[in-house]
């Protein structure tokens, strides 16, 4: 039983998040997706989809067996009770593999690291997707919201 673990924010669905998805499932025979906490997104806006119901779409997907929200302090505790043999990472997580690795290995935890590419699309993003509304239905917008002047 080969169990593979996928992580990411997993705010408004796209297909590249389905991608990621499948590829990592492939690798192995059980895919568990730590989905992170709202508080942990820091390193660009807080998403606009609460944890809850980030999880909830996430669950939802055919790749994925179970999914969980992270921990909210410490990002190898969920890694310690899956036990997975292998990581994935997507194609822009902003983590380096080897230095990943090697902290896993401090703790115990010996999973590979591995990188999944990414898929093709300027909609597969949901920083795109959200520039997108902004564009064609922000206030500045030609098609700007219904009733404002
Ligand atoms: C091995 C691993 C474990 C993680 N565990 C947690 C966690 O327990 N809690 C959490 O909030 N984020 C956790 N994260 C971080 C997020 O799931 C996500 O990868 C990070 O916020 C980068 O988000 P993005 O790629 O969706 O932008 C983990 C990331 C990795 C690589
Ligand atoms: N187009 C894509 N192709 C492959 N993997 C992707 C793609 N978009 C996101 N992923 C992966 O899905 C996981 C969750 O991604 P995340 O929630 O950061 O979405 P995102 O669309 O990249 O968000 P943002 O646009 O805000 O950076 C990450 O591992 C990420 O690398």
């Amino acid at each position: 039983m080969i169990r593979v673990v996928a992580t990411g924010t997993f705010d408004i669905l796209h297909p590249g998040h389905l991608y990621y998805l499948e590829e990592s499932r492939r690798l192995g025979d059980e895919l568990s997706v730590i989905v992170a906490r709202d508080a942990n997104v820091k390193h660009k806006p807080r998403p606009i989809l609460p944890e809850a119901q980030r999880l909830r779409m996430v669950q939802a997907l055919r790749p994925v067996d179970h999914a969980l929200l992270g921990d909210l302090h410490d990002m190898f505790r969920p890694i310690a009770e899956i036990r997975p043999d292998i990581i994935t990472l997507g194609f822009n997580q902003h983590f380096d593999e080897e230095r990943l690795q090697q902290k896993l290995r401090d703790r115990g935890l010996d999973a590979d690291v591995v990188r999944i590419p990414g898929y093709p699309g300027s909609l597969a993003s949901s920083s795109k997707i959200i520039e997108r509304i902004l564009n064609t239905r922000g206030p500045a917008s030609p098609n700007g919201p219904v009733g404002e002047e």
